[in-house]
């Protein structure tokens, strides 16, 4: 691989960006990708690729590098010497890149993955409390795999296609895709491509959702005709899935704190033509009140760590901080007791978290029945995915009956 001058430095500027300003990588990336108009796609893959690449092994190569925060524009560069040393691609002989230690680059990388914390590049707070719930070798295994490149999944709208028409559509459009045995609506790509740039996408065909993530909806056990109410609802990626599995029919209010993730989820609705769905912020308990005993299944997609989504959001590993998680404990058990009132007498509620840590997922539940309104339901089932074990995203989803 030859590497272009404009594309190495609208990296560096990007991680700049994303490690001394504290900027989303996601939203950094997206507005580095503006500034040619010139890069095609594959420049655009090696400046998204590169960049999270190097967001995901910060730790790892700053060690390596010898370099400190906040980072100077020379240090980024020797991180980048330190990304072109590990995956052996050719150093630029630029003066960027002059006396870039090759072989103690190699070296270092050697003697450091000897200790998990460099060798999976987390902070020690991760490290320690990752370790301390899910045990060594269950963390071991589950960092690593966190620590993979995301595979890009898709789920076929069944409002609106089948899988396999799905896949007849998107081939016809240059991209491949296979089915997942024991996902039904999922398709995997073969291969990354910008498919938001399809017709299929255009006309609300699929939505870009992980394997696992495909589960929680599922886990509702809905049925046309329901009243559901989607109390966590954010851009709707659960909330889509709900509408397709009802096939329209009944009522879906979705919820959140945040009206302009709930306008998110209108537009995408439409483009999916979902049309039983409606919004509604929650801007006062009122909101939640007047919902008290109403609805046959209520969804709570709980704000939480993350920590099983790290490998499509590996800047969550240093944005991260132990007290949030503390603070995101507390609001997910004070959501788990309020808006599981909403659930009527026979109904369902699940509780789902992306973070595959105890503490956020079983123990939330059993303290949960424990309390004045838990007393009123029964476990049913519970599901915890490790990315280790699935090949996707880290997930917990429970589901309880209001008896
Ligand atoms: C895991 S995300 C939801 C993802 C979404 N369900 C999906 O499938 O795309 C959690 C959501 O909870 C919302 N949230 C945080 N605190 C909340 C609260 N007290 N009540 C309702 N929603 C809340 C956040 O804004 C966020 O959109």
């Amino acid at each position: 691989m030859r590497l272009h001058r404009n594309l190495v430095f609208a990296t560096v500027d990007a991680l700049a960006e994303i490690f001394n300003e504290g900027n989303y990588a996601d939203k950094v990336i997206e507005k580095t990708l503006k500034r040619d108009k010139r890069w095609g796609s594959r420049d655009r893959s090696f400046i998204a690729e590169t960049t999270y690449d190097i967001v995901r092994w910060k730790r790892l190569y700053a060690e390596i590098a010898e370099v400190k925060e906040p980072f100077k524009r020379e240090d980024l560069f020797r991180m980048f010497a330190v990304w072109c040393v590990l995956r052996g691609v050719q150093i630029p002989d630029w003066p960027q890149f002059e006396k870039t230690p090759e072989r103690r680059i190699k070296g270092k990388f050697d003697e450091l993955s000897k200790i998990r914390k460099f060798r999976e590049s987390v902070p020690d707070w991760m490290d320690e409390i990752g370790a301390k719930e899910l045990g060594e070798k269950v963390w071991t295994n589950e960092i690593h795999a966190l620590n993979k490149q995301a595979p890009v999944v898709i789920r076929a709208n069944k409002l609106k296609t089948t899988p396999q028409e799905l896949a007849k559509k998107l081939s016809e459009e240059g991209i491949e895709t296979t089915n997942l045995r024991n996902y039904p609506e999922a398709l995997e790509l073969k291969e990354r491509a910008n498919i938001f740039r399809t017709a299929a996408f255009k006309d609300g065909l699929f939505e870009v959702q992980d394997a696992s993530s495909q589960r929680v909806a599922e886990f509702l056990d809905v049925e046309p005709g329901m009243r559901v109410v989607d109390t966590c609802a954010g851009a709707g990626g659960k909330t889509l899935h709900l509408a397709a599995l009802m096939a329209n029919k009944g009522q879906i209010i979705a919820l959140d704190i945040y009206g302009n993730k709930l306008k998110e989820l209108k537009r995408r609705a439409k483009r999916a033509g979902a049309h039983n769905v409606e919004t509604r912020s929650i801007d006062s308990t009122k909101v939640i009140k007047k919902l008290y005993g109403t609805a046959d299944r209520v969804l709570i997609d709980a704000p939480c760590s993350g920590l099983g989504v790290l490998s499509r959001n590996p800047d969550a590993k240093w944005k991260l901080q132990p007290d949030f998680l503390d603070k995101i404990r507390n609001t997910q058990l004070e959501i788990l007791e309020q808006y599981s009132k909403i659930v009527k007498k026979g109904g369902k509620l699940v509780y789902a978290t992306c973070s595959v840590l105890p503490s956020e997922n079983q123990q939330q539940v059993q303290k949960f029945l424990k309390t004045e309104s838990g007393k009123e339901f029964k476990l049913l089932r519970e599901k915890s995915i490790l990315s280790s074990e699935s090949g996707y995203d880290g997930f917990y989803m429970a589901s309880l009956q209001k008896e």
